[in-house]
């Protein structure tokens, strides 16, 4: 029997799988865009709606590319779901920092969740299989790298530049981001200025599967499946880092 951390990465894999083929048939005719961005996250929701209603029928969904019926508020397993996170890039052709998030919150808690990257061909899971660990720093106490949007560089990093010594990594996508950090490519993810629950969720509960922090910037616990889904903030960083960081932003005005 499948459990729900395999569940997710098979999800995430078949909605990656949509994905890829997708964008090369719209690329190679010729399409770009906001029409190669909605056809995305059309057919990306199509593939994880689908399969959602066949695999576990009686669960509820929050996603991005759905009407959110508030069905879920009531429910103990809600599968919250980002078809497309980075959709910018993914319109981007060969760009590779976009990817699909499957998280499964139940009773209060992330319990399993998977984070597919299509153009890179890997997904991170909480499955066994993912739980590799993270790869130990470089020696020497090197200057903590920042990933941070592409797109929207936070005003903060350049402070934390300052007052750390941090640098930036610039990169699309909250799941690409967070997985840095898993693949030691970066040390953190810190976001400020608002976000949905499904941007986070599924990078958040394989982070933590990896043992890396998770909290908000004030160091609260993230919380998910709110009635309202925005989420102010997040840091996902390496665990021996977070005391430093989180102190650091605590001095900061993240606007
Ligand atoms: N200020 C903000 N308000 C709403 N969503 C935001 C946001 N900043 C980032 N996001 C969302 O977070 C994801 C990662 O953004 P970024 O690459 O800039 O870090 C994107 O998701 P989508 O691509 O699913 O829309 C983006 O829309
Ligand atoms: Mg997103």
């Amino acid at each position: 029997m499948t459990d729900d951390h395999q569940l997710a990465r098979e999800l995430a894999d078949l909605a990656g799988e949509r994905l890829l083929a997708v964008r090369a048939e719209l690329h190679e005719a010729g399409i770009e865009g906001r029409e190669l961005k909605d056809a995305g996250d059309i057919a990306s929701q199509e593939v994880l709606a689908d399969a959602l209603r066949e695999r576990v029928p009686d669960d509820a969904v929050l996603s991005e590319e759905a009407t959110d019926d508030h069905e879920r508020l009531s429910s103990q397993r809600v599968w919250i779901i980002d078809p497309l996170d980075g959709t910018r890039e993914f319109s981007e052709v060969p760009r590779d920092d976009w990817a699909v998030h499957v998280a499964l919150w139940q009773d209060g808690e992330l319990v399993a969740g998977a984070v597919a990257l299509p153009a890179r061909g890997v997904t991170y899971g909480t499955d066994a299989s993912g739980r590799a660990g993270i790869p130990a720093r470089p020696d020497g106490d090197p200057p903590l790298r920042l990933a941070v949007s592409r797109s929207r560089p936070p005003a903060f990093a350049e402070e934390l530049g300052r007052t750390m010594g941090a640098t930036t990594v610039p990169m699309g996508s909250a799941g690409v981001k967070a997985m840095s950090v898993v693949d030691g490519s970066s040390d953190a993810y810190v976001h400020a200025g608002g976000q949905y629950e499904w941007d986070s969720a599924a990078p958040v509960a394989v982070a933590a599967a990896y043992g890396l922090h998770t909290s908000r910037v004030d160091g609260s616990p993230l919380v998910y499946n709110k009635e309202n889904p925005w989420s102010p903030d997040l840091v996902v960083c390496r665990p021996e880092v977070a005391e430093s960081l989180l102190a650091a932003l605590a001095t900061m005005d993240l606007g």
